[in-house]
């Protein structure tokens, strides 16, 4: 709750908040106003002299009504753009958390994310809606009360200990609600990671349809009856709570005029106020109640999104933005000294090193290996994917640290062996036309896809074409280095050989140094100096074994 008021007041300010809090107060007040107008009307026609009251109560049930709809009115458009700053907001910031964080810890956090990002945030916003209702009858309740110990104090505390004894037994039954919210909550993250099965191996699922029955009937169905009898129990507890609390007030209200009016001995016109301003306050007290699981499920979903910006915040590794961009030009070596990467803390936990590399301005490594073997780690610590557990890299002479590994990322185009196309050339406004349609003729990609502004004509391709486009992408970022894992994979014999053959020097000659990790022994030769990688360990393999037999 705290945490939630904190957020709201950094979108609204101090000042904000008070305006708001004004408003909800007149609107609770003019609601009060109109029942005590009411209330007095009806006292006035009870002693018959309400000829001379019609003006004056003409003119006040007109200026309540008008006040009503004019603090409505400004404080719903108030509360619809606070909820909308609020919604985009918390969107902005989760996108942003997610763009600055730790690539490992995002992995795991794909489920999490999707989740806030449509339920969380959904319940959030919706429910700042409500609070309009919410906040005018608690001021309504407030009020209500006063005007009833006004009238008759003892009825007052009867009321009061009828109120209290509703409230505790709705306090006790919201904490195991609030508890079945959250594991609501889980269940939900559950069916998103199920859904995210169905939706990306659904290919393989329309190919075996067993595959997909089965996650069906053992995931969906099992999240869905947890999540039903769950969620069932949980709000069916709201509901009890409701009704409870119902029934407490009819039980005070039948007792009030069957029972305390000859006991008590109040007025019949008291008796009559009380009980009409009674149903008003069962009225707030019905809507402070139905909003209250609502508000339980946003304090859930807030804490939730909280704790994940948190989350992601802490993991965060400042992926910003390179203050320099090194040219081709500008490189001259990287120089790798017992750099070592473990996943995870265990001892089964895959590692990769100590590795000793060095690689200098224009040359052409290969990297070959087992599966399995650690290549495609080895590359990702080398280009600060990972970040090394051990072990030091110099770029340029110069210490890769924490505060400079975004310029050091920035020297590497990669092509990942699971690469994603982007359709659009992000990041780059004005991509030299004449480099691309160089690269489109060199990668036999003309008159299959054109370059419109940033963006391409499609992607709608091969998987080999869609691989080369995706090295012009990188090609055309124009950076010193280039790594490829399994490029070549997707080429046919032919374009496969032209790559090794033609493409590779070519880039070599135009200052391009270039690390690929390839399988096709037939081209080792093609390289500088080629790697074995084994067991997580780098052994260097004289290039002349695999001269062109
Ligand atoms: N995200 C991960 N979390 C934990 N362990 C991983 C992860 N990715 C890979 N591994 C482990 O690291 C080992 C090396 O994987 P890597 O992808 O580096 O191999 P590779 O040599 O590139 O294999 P391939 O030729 O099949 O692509 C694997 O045996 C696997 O157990």
């Amino acid at each position: 709750m705290v945490r939630l008021f904190r957020q709201l007041l950094l979108l609204t300010g101090k000042a904000g908040l008070a305006r708001f809090i004004f408003l909800g107060l007149l609107s609770g007040a003019s609601s009060f106003l109109f029942i005590n107008f009411v209330n007095k009307s009806v006292g006035y026609i009870i002693a018959g002299h309400f000829e001379e009251k019609r003006l004056q109560y003409t003119a006040l049930f007109a200026a309540v009504i008008l006040l009503f709809v004019v603090v409505r009115r400004v404080l719903s458009l108030g509360l619809i753009r606070l909820s909308q700053t609020l919604f985009w907001n918390i969107r902005k910031q989760i996108i942003g958390c997610v763009l600055n964080s730790n690539y490992r810890q995002l992995f795991n956090k794909k489920a999490d994310i999707q989740a806030a990002m449509t339920n969380d945030v959904n319940l959030l916003t919706t429910v700042s809606l409500s609070i309009i209702g919410f906040f005018t009858a608690f001021i309504l309740a407030i009020a209500s009360l006063v005007y009833l110990a006004s009238i008759s104090f003892v009825l007052f505390l009867i009321t009061l200990v009828v109120a209290g004894a509703g409230s505790l037994v709705y306090h006790f039954s919201a904490m195991n609600n609030n508890e079945r919210l959250k594991k609501g909550h889980l269940l939900e993250r559950d069916f998103f990671r199920s859904m995210d099965t169905i939706l990306d191996g659904f290919k393989e699922i329309y190919m075996e349809p067993k595959k997909g029955k089965a996650v069906y009937d053992e995931k969906i169905k099992r999240i869905a009856k947890n999540a039903y009898r769950n969620n069932v129990s949980a709000f069916t507890g709201f509901l009890n709570n409701q009704i409870i609390g119902q029934v407490l007030f009819y039980i005070l209200i039948a007792s009030i005029l069957l029972f305390f009016s000859f006991v008590l001995k109040i007025k019949s016109q008291d008796i009559v106020s009380f009980v009409f301003t009674l149903l008003y306050l069962l009225g707030a007290l019905e809507t402070i109640l139905t909003t209250i699981p609502v508000l339980s499920r946003a304090m859930v979903s807030s804490d939730r999104l909280l704790d994940l910006t948190e989350n992601l915040r802490a993991n965060s590794d400042r992926n910003r933005i390179p203050k320099k961009y090194m040219t081709a030009a500008e490189f001259d070596s990287i120089v790798i000294k017992a750099l070592q990467f473990k996943y995870g803390e265990t001892a089964q936990d895959f590692s990769v090193g100590p590795v000793n590399f060095d690689l200098r301005k224009g040359e052409v490594v290969f990297i070959y290996g087992g599966n399995g073997s650690g290549k495609t780690t080895f590359m990702q610590a080398l280009t600060g994917l990972h970040i090394p557990d051990a072990g030091e890299i110099r770029l340029n002479g110069l210490l890769v640290t924490n505060e400079n590994y975004p310029e050091y990322r920035s020297c590497f185009s990669v092509v990942f062996s699971d690469f994603y196309l982007f359709d659009e050339l992000f990041g780059w406004k004005n991509p030299d036309q004449e480099k691309f349609l160089y690269y489109l003729r060199l990668f036999e990609l003309e008159g299959k896809v054109t370059l419109e502004g940033n963006r391409f004509s499609t992607t709608d391709l091969s998987m080999g074409q869609r691989k080369r486009l995706a090295l012009i992408a990188s090609l055309l970022e124009d950076k010193p280095l280039l790594i490829l894992d399994e490029w070549a994979a997707d080429q046919d014999p032919y374009f496969r050989k032209k790559f090794y053959t033609e493409i590779i020097p070519l880039l070599k000659q135009s200052g391009i140094t270039i690390i690929a990790i390839t399988h096709d022994d037939k081209y080792y030769h093609c390289a500088d100096r080629v790697y074995k990688m084994e067991y997580g360990k780098l052994m260097e393999k004289p290039v002349g074994e695999y001269a062109v037999s």
